[in-house]
């Protein structure tokens, strides 16, 4: 069994709806990011003792909010020792937009983990990009980096698309099960 945190920052709970489900997914520890940017001491030993870390963010100004660079910056200290050299990484971003630049935070958030040494994985899900398809749909975003999800800028934080959190959940259990399969 492999050990799997999800990460990430959220200002008005859209994010934390994705952040669980692609918990969910994976069987993760979860840790938010409050709103200073902090996390707390136990919350670094958690991360440091995983086998997986999934990077989760809103796109603010088409990159990942200040909360969560704060974090990033604040793993430096980790990067000094290569602590993380090795681990598999994941990630997703969450914004109103259907594009939004989401792909610019996603691309962020791949190389925090390669400055770390990480295994960087992939979304691995097919997209959902034919006449047909909806919102309901996996991946209809048409991601590959990572994992892309989409809450309309009036939409409540219990109304991420349905077919995003599915895709959430799926790319949590990829994470987790390749890093099993790596351990
Ligand atoms: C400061 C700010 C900047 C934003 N910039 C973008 C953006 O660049 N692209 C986009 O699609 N949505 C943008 N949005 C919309 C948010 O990404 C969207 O509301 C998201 O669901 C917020 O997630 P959260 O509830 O986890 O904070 C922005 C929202 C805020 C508050």
């Amino acid at each position: 069994m492999s050990k799997t945190v999800v990460i990430y920052h959220s200002g008005y709970g859209h994010t934390k709806t994705v952040a669980e489900h692609v918990a969910r997914g994976a069987e993760a520890q979860i840790i938010a990011i409050d709103a200073q940017g902090e996390i707390a001491e136990a919350d670094w030993d958690a991360l440091n003792a995983a086998d997986a870390i999934i990077f989760g963010t809103p796109t603010y100004m088409g990159n990942v909010s200040w909360q969560f660079k704060k974090f990033a910056d604040a793993t430096s200290k980790v990067w000094f020792t290569r602590g993380w050299q090795d681990k598999v990484f994941g990630g997703f971003t969450n914004s109103a937009s259907p594009n939004g630049d989401k792909q610019v935070a996603l691309i962020t958030l791949q190389t925090l983990a390669s400055q770390h040494g990480g295994i960087w994985v992939s979304l691995g899900v097919l997209p959902s990009n034919t006449k047909a398809a909806t919102s309901d749909d996996p991946n209809n975003l048409g991601g590959s980096v990572g994992l892309l999800a989409r809450s309309p800028a009036d939409a409540g934080a219990d109304e991420v698309h349905k077919g995003d959190l599915e895709t959430a959940a799926l790319y949590g259990k990829r994470v987790a099960g390749i890093a099993a399969r790596l351990k």
